[in-house]
Formats: C-alpha cells, sequence, structure tokens
C-alpha cells in the first residue's frame, strides 16, 4: 500500500461504552473543512497578555458583582487578578505555532514502523461553557523517512488543547498538524477525554467519557494497522 496522509480525514465520535467499537462512526471529511477551520483561529502575543490583565480583572469583578459578592472581602481581593491570570494560562496555546515548536526537532531516519505516544494528558476549556474537560491523547504516526522528536508530540498536543476547544477539533488539529509537518505515511490521533460541562452542570452524568479519533493515511485505509494502533493504546 502506498499510503501517505494526503488530507483524508476520519474521525469518530462517540460516549465511551466498553463493548463498542470505533468503526461504527465513521464519516469522511476533506482536508479543506480543517482548513475551513483554521481561517477561523486566533492567535495572541505573549507580551500583549500582562498589558491584557486589568481589563480581564476588571471583567472579573463585574462577574464576581453580578454574582452577588462582596469583592472587597478579604478572601476575593486578589481573586479578579488571579482568575484573569488563570484563564490566559488555560488559552496560552495561542501564544505558539506549531512552527515554533518543530524548530529543528524533525530528523531523518530510516524507520518506518509504527511510534506511538500514549496517555499525554490534556487540559482543555470547552467554548460553550468555558469549563474544562480534561483527558488522555494517544499519537501514532507511521514514519516516511522523517521522524520528529518525541516530546514534540504532546508539545502539538498542548498547543492546540491550551485554547477554547470542542474535542472534535482539537483531535483534527493535532492529526492534522504532524501531518503536515512529517507526511508520513499516516497519523492516528486518539482523545478520551471527561467533560466538566456534562459532569458538574447540564445533564450532570458522572462517568461519562467522550471518545474522539482521526485516522490519516494508511490508518485510514488499512484497517489492521488501525486496529493495531488502537490496541496498543486502548489497553487498559
Ligand atoms: N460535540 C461537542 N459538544 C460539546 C463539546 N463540549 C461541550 N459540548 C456540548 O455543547 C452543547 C451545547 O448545547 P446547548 O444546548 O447550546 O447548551 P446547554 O443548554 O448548556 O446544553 P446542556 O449541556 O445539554 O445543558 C452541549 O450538548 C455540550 O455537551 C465538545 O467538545 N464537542
Amino acid at each position: 500500500m502506498n499510503s501517505h496522509c494526503n488530507g483524508k480525514v476520519s474521525d469518530s465520535v462517540e460516549d465511551f461504552h466498553l463493548n463498542k467499537g470505533f468503526s461504527d462512526l465513521i464519516i469522511d471529511t476533506k482536508k479543506s473543512a480543517v482548513v475551513a477551520h483554521r481561517k477561523h483561529e486566533t492567535s495572541r502575543k505573549e507580551s500583549e497578555d500582562e498589558s491584557r490583565l486589568p481589563l480581564l480583572e476588571a471583567a472579573y469583578t463585574s462577574i464576581l458583582r453580578h454574582l452577588g459578592e462582596d469583592t472587597d472581602r478579604e478572601g476575593l481581593l486578589r481573586t479578579p487578578l488571579r482568575a484573569a491570570k488563570a484563564i490566559q494560562f488555560f488559552t496560552k496555546g495561542y501564544h505558539e505555532t506549531i512552527d515554533d515548536i518543530l524548530n529543528n526537532a524533525i530528523f531523518d531516519e530510516d524507520h518506518e514502523e509504527m511510534v506511538i505516544v500514549k496517555d499525554i494528558d490534556v487540559f482543555s476549556l470547552c467554548e460553550h461553557h468555558l469549563v474544562p474537560f480534561f483527558g488522555k491523547v494517544h499519537i501514532g504516526y507511521i514514519p516516511n523517512k522523517k521522524v520528529v522528536g518525541l516530546s514534540k508530540l504532546a508539545r502539538i498536543a498542548e498547543i492546540f488543547s491550551r485554547r477554547l476547544q470542542v474535542q472534535e477539533r482539537l483531535t483534527k488539529q493535532i492529526a492534522m498538524a504532524i501531518c503536515e509537518a512529517l507526511q508520513p505515511k499516516g497519523v492516528a490521533v486518539v482523545i478520551e477525554a471527561a467533560h466538566m460541562c456534562m459532569v458538574m452542570r447540564g445533564v450532570q452524568k458522572m462517568n461519562s467519557r467522550t471518545v474522539t479519533s482521526t485516522m490519516l493515511g494508511i490508518y485510514l485505509e488499512d484497517p489492521k494497522t488501525r486496529e493495531e494502533f488502537l490496541t496498543l493504546t486502548m489497553r487498559t
């Protein structure tokens, strides 16, 4: 099979049930859909964060007052500033691009076997409610003469997760970034996450998990390769 990443994407999204596989919810989309996502992406210069703090702080003071709090009470005196710094940290992924971190970390290597980095912890913010979702990312790729420093896979996950997200887009962005940087034979990304908007509020389902996957190249075309990845990553 002469597969490589060609922008054809397969995603599966499902609530996590032990007896269900990934295969029954596969949707094909075009790379153009992924590129279209990017047009709406924003960025933020790290150097500007400090000058943005006073307005963010004032906004949090306002939120607290509208919650009926006395913002002059001792425990809350520095809360607006702390909260402003915290939200900047939670969204620090806007500071960096993939190029910033991949600089010099792609090597020529005569290796064409699967590489997997699994159980990468990620924390993100759901863009619908601004509450956390968090879980684990599993990344696999099959090199095409080029490999990347292993830590960079986790850094890519970090860049995209520290933004306002939906899990499907996060999954796809990680996969597409690796695909574009390495032109490998295939990329597979699976994320298992718990969404606090479904746990602490709303439907309040404590134990629900959401699993999303993006399969590119040989992972999309060859069921055995996909299965090998899923077997190696989903083992408890
Ligand atoms: N597909 C997807 N949905 C998400 C994600 N994070 C949050 N959501 C959903 O976004 C939806 C927003 O639905 P709305 O009906 O507009 O908002 P809501 O009234 O707060 O919805 P409930 O959570 O059902 O109370 C909810 O169904 C959330 O579960 C995500 O990463 N992916």
